[in-house]
């Protein structure tokens, strides 16, 4: 990253303060990233909480910047875009976190061959433990998108994908944190409705879901495996399994990316 002097982010809203967090906590010297946002409120506590530089003015965080990731809500990249593109050269290299919206969306805003690559990321990168998706845009070099895969692994594991695979990826890793916390709720609501005290509930349930997650990074085993030496025969183990069979825990989650995805599809028509 030592090419790249400053790294700026268009809106600094929750996704992009977790990517900010976790690139300081990665070690990218925080004098060189930047976030334009309008809310004065939102401005104060990111300069506070990390001490980078601020503005409310998109124009002239895309003059100081040479990576700039658009980091809006997709319902406003049009206009954001628009208000950008007198000021954007090819020089400066695009990010894109938005849900839905194509590199060519972005790119027919801008002159010449702008450079776009895009990528989902999730909220986990604010604890380094983020999974990011990402793809190239039609004028992006191989070396952008090298560029973008390091800054994005120094917050997580990242996988290059093929653009018409992003919806699939935004309903899986891009929307699957806020299945995961529900999951976590739903364990210890279980434990409490057993008798555990909330805060042991809690505790266990957490420590759960990362230890089963960490096994199946760890080990290399195919889940099904694993859920097999957590199942004694006749135990109770099997038994909760049956019923979340019963249920439809797994077309439920299946079910949940394709809605996600199919919804990431809609924000970009
Ligand atoms: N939150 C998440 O878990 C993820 C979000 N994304 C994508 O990240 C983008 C941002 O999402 P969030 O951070 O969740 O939204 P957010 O609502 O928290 O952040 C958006 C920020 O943009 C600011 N903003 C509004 N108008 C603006 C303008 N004209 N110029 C500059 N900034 C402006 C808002 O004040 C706000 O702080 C979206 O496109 C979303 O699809 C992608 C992956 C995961
Ligand atoms: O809910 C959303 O639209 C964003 C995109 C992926 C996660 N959050």
């Amino acid at each position: 990253m030592t090419n790249v002097h400053k790294i700026g982010f268009i809106g600094g809203g929750n996704m992009a303060e977790a990517l900010i967090k976790g690139l300081i906590a990665g070690g990218f010297p925080v004098d060189r990233i930047m976030a334009s946002e309008p809310s004065e409120y939102r401005r104060d506590h990111l300069s506070e909480e990390y001490g980078i530089e601020l503005t409310a003015d998109n124009v002239e965080l895309l003059e100081k910047c040479e990576i700039v990731v658009l980091s809006i809500k997709p319902q406003i990249a049009d206009e954001v875009l628009q208000e950008i593109s007198s000021a954007y050269t090819n020089e400066k290299l695009l990010v894109s976190i938005l849900a839905g919206v194509s590199c060519k969306q972005i790119e027919k805003h801008l002159v010449g061959k702008p450079r776009v690559v895009r990528v989902m990321p999730n909220t986990p990168a604010l604890v380094s433990e983020g999974a990011s998706a990402i793809c190239r845009g039609h004028n992006s070099t191989k070396e952008d998108l090298d560029m973008v895969k390091q800054l994005f692994e120094s917050v997580g594991k990242v996988q290059v994908i093929d653009e018409r695979q992003m919806d699939a990826a935004t309903g899986l890793s891009g929307s699957g944190p806020a299945y995961i916390y529900t999951v976590v709720e739903a364990l210890a609501d279980g434990g409490v409705r057993e008798g555990l005290r909330r805060d042991v509930a809690h505790a266990l349930a957490v420590q759960t879901v990362v230890g089963a997650a960490l096994m199946v990074r760890e080990t290399g085993e195919h889940p099904a495996i694993l859920r097999d030496r957590v199942c004694s025969p006749g135990g109770t183990a099997i038994t909760g399994v049956s019923t979340l069979e019963k249920k439809g825990l797994r077309t439920t989650l299946m079910e949940a990316v394709s809605a996600a995805a199919n919804r990431s599809r809609e924000l970009g028509e």
